[in-house]
């Protein structure tokens, strides 16, 4: 069985990802080379290592996660599990009942939706955003106004992989950006 009570350091969540990391050229349409992190996450212990690395880089600075669909699920419920931290889920458009928000972006490869559900923590909550992969950056600086626009704060980024040629960290705000790995 595996042994999940193992210690991890960022380290060692890095050389997991690049141990695991698979790329697609041409998907999801040609001249995209899509990042599949899929690998890591159906790792026992990269999982772990990725989910300690980015509860550790944002300790103490947050009382809530935003997992964005559909990846960034995976992440928020285990960082939320392991800091004792609330989870809210920012959903694709037309998912969510009763009172959304919404906001459009654009994609590295189209356009979509982003909605948050209203009311659901207290004004001024420090939100943790976390998704798998930062690209053009369009889909967090989307769920950053939804957050702000909710009345809670950004107070903190996490990734586990970084585009860089594609510059998205420069669409974020001022809050701490952390990623595990960048290309
Ligand atoms: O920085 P950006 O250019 O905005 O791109 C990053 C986003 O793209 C991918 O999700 P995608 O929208 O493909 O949706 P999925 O998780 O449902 O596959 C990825 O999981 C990020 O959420
Ligand atoms: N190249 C890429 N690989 C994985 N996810 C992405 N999201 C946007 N661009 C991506």
């Amino acid at each position: 069985m595996t042994q999940l009570s193992a210690p991890t350091s960022p380290s060692s969540a890095a050389s997991h990802v690049e141990a695991l990391l698979a790329s697609y050229p041409d998907f999801p349409q040609p001249g995209i080379v899509f990042r599949d992190l899929n690998p890591v996450f159906a790792d026992a212990l990269a999982f772990r290592a990725i989910v300690d690395d980015l509860a550790d880089q944002h300790r103490g600075q947050f009382d809530a996660v935003a997992g964005i669909e559909a990846r960034g699920f995976l992440l928020a419920a285990a960082v939320g599990y392991a800091a004792q931290a609330s989870v809210l889920a920012v959903r694709k458009g037309g998912k969510l009942p009763g009172t959304v928000l919404t906001e459009e972006y654009d994609l590295e490869y189209g356009s979509a939706r982003l909605e948050l559900e209203v009311g659901q923590l207290p004004a001024g909550t420090r939100v943790l955003i976390l998704d798998d992969v930062l690209a053009t950056g369009g889909t967090i600086a989307a769920t950053s106004r939804l957050i702000e626009r909710a009345g809670y704060t950004v107070s903190g980024v996490g990734v586990v992989l970084e585009l860089t040629d594609l510059h998205g960290r420069e669409r974020l705000g001022t809050a701490p950006m952390h990623a595990i790995m960048s290309l």
